[in-house]
């Protein structure tokens, strides 16, 4: 019938990845080994070892807790029932060690067994009364820390979404991963665990030292003397432990960031005969993790055999004190046997007080690290009134006068640029690298809201456009091929949800991707991903250009299309991309004036400034910037683009005409 529903000690050592989850777990009668390794294992695995080290919870513990308690709201009042099965069961417990004790002086010292059978049925009834509570109880725990685990994710994740391009270019992916994982459970440690454990812990210490109290209150008073013994273990351990399972954590982290960017650079490693660097940087860390966990672990293992021997040290002297009265017909066998079974109900719980601290130190560093994503304000928010919005627009764009600064930048990556589409133009923006050109495209899908100016939909300012409606209006074929880890058909089919098998094909006949998706063995029920083998990078281009057919949005946004693609394979997705261009505004960021001719505008950025806006002939006409980048393609001294890739000399497409 054991119901200490929640283990309060500090999260174990490691990493998100070598974490064990210690949620819901029953605290065993007599354990001692549940080393509390005071770990805030939820710190950032990729910081720095010395900032890592420095790293302290700045919020507070009660501010942290009034944060995420109203998340516990719905299942308070299960809460309140776990806390009734663990008095109950608490109860329950000391009754069946009193039955035990007058099993023990009745029964056995009278040598009657008409006096066993009394006793002995009103233990087992309340043994089994007990473990039905500690079942129901147990149950309950875990269901109501798994919702709150769920449901704090959940928010964390959906907020997580909203957020602007630039936070995620702040936080590395990993770290966010950690967040969302471990820190999330962490804070449950605190919130749900936290508060049921706290209850069982004091309530299990009020009923054992009452019983106690009320067997011998002389010898209980001696255990009560005795049981600061166990903070003070703690305490001399906890600053050590503390420290050598952060080093722990940040050598784990460092392992996990050398395996990461070395199997993402696996190409690299490869063509610059890396391999052995490589491994000498991996072994070099695994060195570290590996003295910081040995070292872990001994300080661990000395702990608990520590306790071990306080607790032992406890129970022998009460056991002496208990012989000492036995020897003088002061008590009887029963009750010293029902006092020892005391001790071992009461140290667990008073041991999980003392190390109540450094579990909610944790929790506050964990909270911490979840508040900073919670508070990550969403740059871009439906509008608070409702105004009559086409639900599907022309595709008239303005830009008027904007102006934009990224967050925490110093300068504007936009100044007073101004331009207009007309439905069915292709717009062309080009410029060196680092003018704004992307940023163009970032505002029109509302990412973010321009600083100053305004940029328009068919007339309305985008900001009026509830934001799923406007993007649903807008579709964005980005410079990096954005491919799902699912069949080809739910990549596709993703462009417009609840489309249909043939109109998923449709789409990719007109993204000429049919043919080689059948070519597949699975078909369109093929699984890829990113990295898929099977599938070239202009193939995939063509896949998202399928869903973007798919998607059918009157105003389309190209960033660089053929970025990252050989001449060959650029050619191939031109004719499909084309296709998608056909009646739909088209703004085309891109370095590439091999498609400048076919374009209606063209608009030169340099520095975030609009510097030049006309046809191909009347810029080249004009022997200014636009002439001078064509120029530098043209005599074949190849311009680096922001990938560092050369771009092809013009004649090269100029031979076929390839957007013709
Ligand atoms: N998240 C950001 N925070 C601060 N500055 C940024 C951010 N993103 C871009 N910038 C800056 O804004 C300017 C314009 O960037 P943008 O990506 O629009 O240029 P681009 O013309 O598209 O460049 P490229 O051709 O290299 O992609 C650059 O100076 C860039 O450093």
């Amino acid at each position: 019938m054991q119901l200490r529903v929640v283990d309060l000690e500090p999260v174990a050592a490691g990493s998100g990845r070598h974490r064990r989850s210690r949620r819901g777990r029953v605290h065993g009668r007599y354990e001692t080994g549940a080393i509390p390794i005071p770990v805030f294992d939820t710190e950032p695995v990729y910081e720095d070892a010395e900032e890592e080290a420095e790293a302290k919870p700045t919020l507070p513990v009660r501010d942290a807790f009034k944060r995420f308690w109203p998340l516990t709201k719905g299942d308070r009042r299960w809460m309140i029932v776990i806390c009734l099965c663990v008095v109950i069961a608490a109860l329950g417990e000391t009754a069946a060690i009193l039955l035990f004790s007058d099993l023990t002086d009745n029964a056995l010292q009278t040598g009657k067994l008409s006096a066993f059978w009394a006793p002995a049925a009103k233990w087992l009834g309340v043994t089994i009364f007990g473990a039905g509570v500690g079942y129901v109880g147990n149950s309950l725990a875990v269901w109501v820390a798994e919702r709150f685990v769920m449901r704090l994710r959940g928010k964390v994740f959906s907020h997580i979404q909203d957020l602007p391009p630039d936070f995620f270019q702040r936080n590395r992916h990993g770290d966010l991963v950690e967040r969302l994982t471990g820190d999330v459970e962490s804070v449950e440690h605190m919130v749900v665990s936290g508060v049921v454990g706290t209850i069982s812990a004091v309530f299990s210490v009020v009923f054992f030292s009452a019983a106690a109290l009320y067997l011998r209150w002389d010898l209980a008073l001696a255990t009560f003397v005795l049981a600061p013994l166990f903070w003070l273990s703690a305490k001399l351990f906890s600053s050590k432990l503390k420290d050598v399972s952060r080093d722990e954590r940040v050598a784990d982290g460092a392992i996990t960031s050398v395996v990461e960017e070395s199997l993402g650079n696996v190409l690299l490693t490869q063509a610059y005969n890396r391999k052995r660097s490589e491994e000498t940087r991996l072994r070099k860390e695994a060195k570290s993790w590996l003295t910081a966990s040995v070292l872990s672990a001994r300080l661990s293992e000395r702990y608990a055999q520590l306790v071990e021997v306080v607790e032992t040290v406890c129970v022998l002297t009460v056991i002496g004190l208990g012989a000492w009265e036995i020897s003088a017909d002061r008590m009887t066998i029963g009750k010293l046997l029902a006092f020892a079974a005391f001790l071992g109900y009461l140290y667990p719980p008073i041991r999980s007080l003392g190390t109540l601290g450094l579990t909610l130190n944790a929790a506050a560093v964990s909270a911490e690290r979840i508040l900073e994503i919670v508070d990550t304000e969403v740059t871009v928010r439906d509008p608070e009134r409702a105004v009559p919005v086409p639900r599907r627009v022309q595709g008239y764009v303005e830009f008027r006068q904007v102006g934009f600064r990224y967050p925490a930048a110093e300068k504007n990556s936009l100044s007073n640029v101004s331009f207009s589409a007309q439905p069915g133009e292709l717009v062309l923006v080009t410029g060196a690298s680092g003018a704004g050109k992307s940023t163009v495209s970032k505002l029109l899908l509302r990412f973010y809201d321009p600083g100053a100016g305004a940029i328009s939909l068919d007339g309305v300012s985008l900001s009026d456009y509830p934001v799923d409606h406007l993007r649903d209006n807008v579709a964005l074929l980005p410079q990096k091929t954005l491919i799902l880890h699912d069949t080809i058909r739910e990549n596709i089919g993703c462009g417009r949800p609840g489309a249909t098998y043939e109109e998923i094909v449709q789409a990719a006949i007109d993204a000429n991707a049919d043919d080689f998706i059948m070519a597949l063995p699975g078909g369109y029920d093929t699984p890829i991903d990113s990295h898929t083998a099977e599938l070239s990078g202009g193939q995939l281009q063509r896949i998202a250009i399928a869903r973007a057919m798919l998607r059918d949005a009157p105003v389309l946004v190209l960033d660089e299309p053929t970025t990252g693609l050989d001449a060959l394979a650029a050619r191939r997705v031109i004719k499909p991309l084309r296709r998608l261009m056909r009646g739909r505004t088209t703004i085309m960021i891109t370095h590439d004036l091999n498609l400048a001719p076919d374009a209606d505008r063209i608009l030169v950025l340099d520095n975030g400034r609009l510097v030049e806006v006309g046809t191909h002939e009347q810029l080249l006409a004009q022997q200014g910037a636009y002439a001078h980048l064509h120029h530098s393609q043209n005599s074949g001294t190849a311009i680096a683009d922001s990938t560092g890739a050369f771009r092809i000399p013009i004649e090269l497409a100029a031979e076929n005409r390839i957007w013709r």
